[in-house]
């Protein structure tokens, strides 16, 4: 049985915040507002769910916090930065795996370590050894050991996904970024990895932020589930997933799970008549 997780107090500065933080792609005619000012505050350790009609902007929050671009207004803080405070490293995960297909599994998931700081610069030394050690842990950990010298072509699907999850962690993340990642998966396949991630974030201090559709998947895995209105999105309800730890498949059939879940659905449901 694992161990609830404790996050910091809330007095803790967050890992990542954001203050009425807007974005408008391009410009005159061609301009989409595709957030309204829209503040979120994330406390390290936190697993938070974006869910919302598609266009809402909800990638275009991951790309934030990714770095990946920046707002039109407002402010983005990681773990108080803006203070000098150490860099957030940044683990992602979408919903197609690339997994390199020249490479082994293993060395699909050794990547991040050659490439991120402080990492990179022991790269020569340790990928015959510690880093070895670390990616096959994990790869023992998600059942893909016996496939570590494979091609990602000769992986299903779902264990793509589980090495592609592997790739994300590696480096120990403090922000694991998760757009979608078991969109493209059947149904079962998606609910065994639920299982493996849920299992992954209490192992560790990971805060994740993740982007579904899926509104069972969303309140299987997060603490917290951030409900989007339409483009121009904005969070029209931040509220608890506070089911106990470990979740099962089987809890998400049970009243209070599917009373949360058709709360989720009626808010988007209206939120889109309301934009028609
Ligand atoms: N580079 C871009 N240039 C112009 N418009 C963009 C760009 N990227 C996104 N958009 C628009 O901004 C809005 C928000 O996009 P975003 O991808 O964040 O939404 P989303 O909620 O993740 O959508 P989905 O659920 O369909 O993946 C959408 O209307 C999209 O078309």
């Amino acid at each position: 049985m694992m161990l609830e997780k404790n996050l910091k107090p809330a007095t803790v500065e967050p890992l990542i915040r954001f203050d009425r933080v807007a974005v408008t792609y391009g410009g005159g005619a061609e301009a989409t507002e595709a957030l309204t000012p829209t503040s979120l505050s994330v406390p390290e350790g936190d697993f938070v769910a974006l869910v919302g009609p598609s266009g809402c902007g909800k990638s275009t929050i991951l790309k934030l916090a990714a770095e990946l671009m920046k707002p039109s207004a407002g402010d983005i803080y990681f773990g108080g930065r803006e203070l000098g405070a150490k860099p957030v490293r940044v683990g992602m995960a979408f919903q197609s795996s690339t997994l390199l297909p020249w490479m082994s599994i293993r060395d699909n998931v050794m990547l991040p370590l050659k490439i991120v700081p402080p990492f990179r610069g022991q790269w020569r030394r340790k990928r015959g050894g510690e880093f070895r050690d670390r990616a096959d842990a994990l790869l023992e950990k998600t059942g893909l050991i016996d496939f570590a010298d494979k091609q990602p072509w000769q992986l299903s699907g779902g264990m793509q996904q589980r090495a592609n999850l592997c790739r994300a962690l590696i480096h120990d993340p403090d922000l694991l970024l998760l757009d979608e990642p078991f969109g493209a998966l059947d149904q079962f396949t998606r609910e065994e990895l639920w299982g493996t991630l849920q299992e992954l974030w209490m192992e560790r201090t990971v805060t994740v932020l993740l982007v579904t559709h899926d509104l069972r998947e969303a309140a299987f895995l997060a603490n917290r589930i951030c409900v989007m209105s339409p483009r121009p999105g904005r969070i029209l309800e931040d509220r608890a997933a506070d089911f106990p730890r470990p979740r099962t498949i089987d809890m998400t059939f049970e009243p209070d799970f599917a009373a949360v879940i058709q709360r989720l659905r009626g808010l988007i449901v209206h939120s889109r008549e309301g934009a028609r």
